[in-house]
C-alpha cells in the first residue's frame, strides 16, 4: 500500500484483513463452536481466556494514561467500567468467573494464573506492551478486532448452547453484554482511526496494528490447540483436565 486511501477504503482494507485473520477462522474455535470439544478442553479454553479478560482493563488503563484529551478519556474509561463493574461482583471479569465456576473450575486456580499455558500469557502481555509502546493511534487501532466480535460471539453462544449439556445460558451471560458493548466500542475506534490515519504511514501503522492484534488472538488459540487438541507436549504446570489441577 503506497497511496493514501480514503477513510472508507481504509475501513474496507481493515475489514478484509479481519475476514482473513480474525480468530473465528482458527480450528480451535471451529471445534469449540460445533460441540466437538470435551468438557476438559472447554475448561482449558475458559481458564486460559481468563488471562485475556483480566488484562483487558490493564490494557485500557495503559491507553487511558496516554490520552491527553478529557473528552476522549471519558469515552474510553467506559471500557474499564464494563470489565471491572462499579461494585464488587459486577462487570465482565466477574461474569467470566461465573463461567469458570459453572464449568467447575477452581476459582483460585483460575485467578492465580498458575495453570495457564505460557503461550497465553505471552500473547496477552504482548498486547499490553504494544499499546504502551506504540502511538495512541496504533493502540486504538489494535482494538479493532472488536469489529468482528459480535458475529463470532453470536455464533459461539448458539453453538455452545446447542452442543454442550454442561453449558447454560446463565453461564454465557458474559457474552450477552459484549453483544452491545463491542459494537459501541468498535464504532468509536473505527471512527477515530478513519479520522486520524491521514497519511500513508499512519494508515500502514493502523493496518499493522490490526494484523498484530489478530496474531495476539490467534496465538492464544494456537497455544490451546497444541496443548489440548493435538497434544504433543504440554507445559507441565498447565491445567490438566484429568486431574482438574495445575501447578501447586
Ligand atoms: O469473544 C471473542 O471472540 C472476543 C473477541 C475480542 C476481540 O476481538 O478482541 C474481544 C472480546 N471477545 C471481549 O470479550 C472483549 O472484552 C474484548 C476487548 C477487546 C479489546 O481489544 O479491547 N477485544 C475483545
Amino acid at each position: 500500500m503506497s497511496e493514501l486511501l480514503s477513510p472508507d477504503q481504509l475501513e474496507a482494507a481493515l475489514r478484509a484483513m479481519g475476514a482473513r485473520l480474525y480468530h473465528d477462522q482458527h480450528p480451535f474455535h471451529k471445534l469449540l463452536h460445533s460441540g466437538r470439544l470435551d468438557r476438559g478442553q472447554v475448561q482449558a479454553w475458559a481458564l486460559n481466556r481468563f488471562e485475556y479478560q483480566r488484562c483487558i482493563p490493564l490494557k485500557d488503563a495503559a491507553i487511558l494514561a496516554r490520552m491527553e484529551d478529557p473528552a476522549l478519556r471519558r469515552i474510553w474509561r467506559q471500557r474499564i467500567i464494563d470489565h471491572d463493574g462499579s461494585h464488587d461482583g459486577e462487570g465482565g471479569i466477574a461474569r467470566w468467573l461465573h463461567l469458570t465456576d459453572a464449568l467447575g473450575l477452581d476459582r483460585e486456580m483460575v485467578t492465580s494464573g498458575r495453570a495457564l499455558l505460557p503461550g497465553t500469557r505471552f500473547a496477552v502481555h504482548a498486547y499490553i506492551e504494544f499499546v504502551r509502546d506504540r502511538s495512541l493511534l496504533e493502540a486504538i487501532a489494535s482494538s479493532l478486532t472488536e469489529l468482528f466480535a459480535p458475529t463470532i460471539i453470536s455464533h459461539r453462544m448458539a453453538g455452545m448452547l446447542a452442543h454442550y449439556d454442561f453449558i447454560s445460558k446463565e453461564a454465557l451471560a458474559y457474552f450477552d453484554y459484549r453483544l452491545t458493548e463491542a459494537p459501541r466500542d468498535s464504532a468509536f475506534a473505527l471512527d477515530y482511526v478513519k479520522q486520524h490515519a491521514d497519511t500513508v504511514e499512519k494508515q500502514q501503522q493502523v493496518l499493522a496494528a490490526l494484523h498484530f492484534k489478530c496474531g495476539v488472538l490467534w496465538s492464544q488459540l494456537d497455544a490451546l490447540h497444541f496443548a489440548y487438541v493435538e497434544p504433543g507436549v504440554r507445559w507441565p504446570d498447565a491445567f490438566d483436565p484429568a486431574t482438574q489441577g495445575g501447578a501447586v
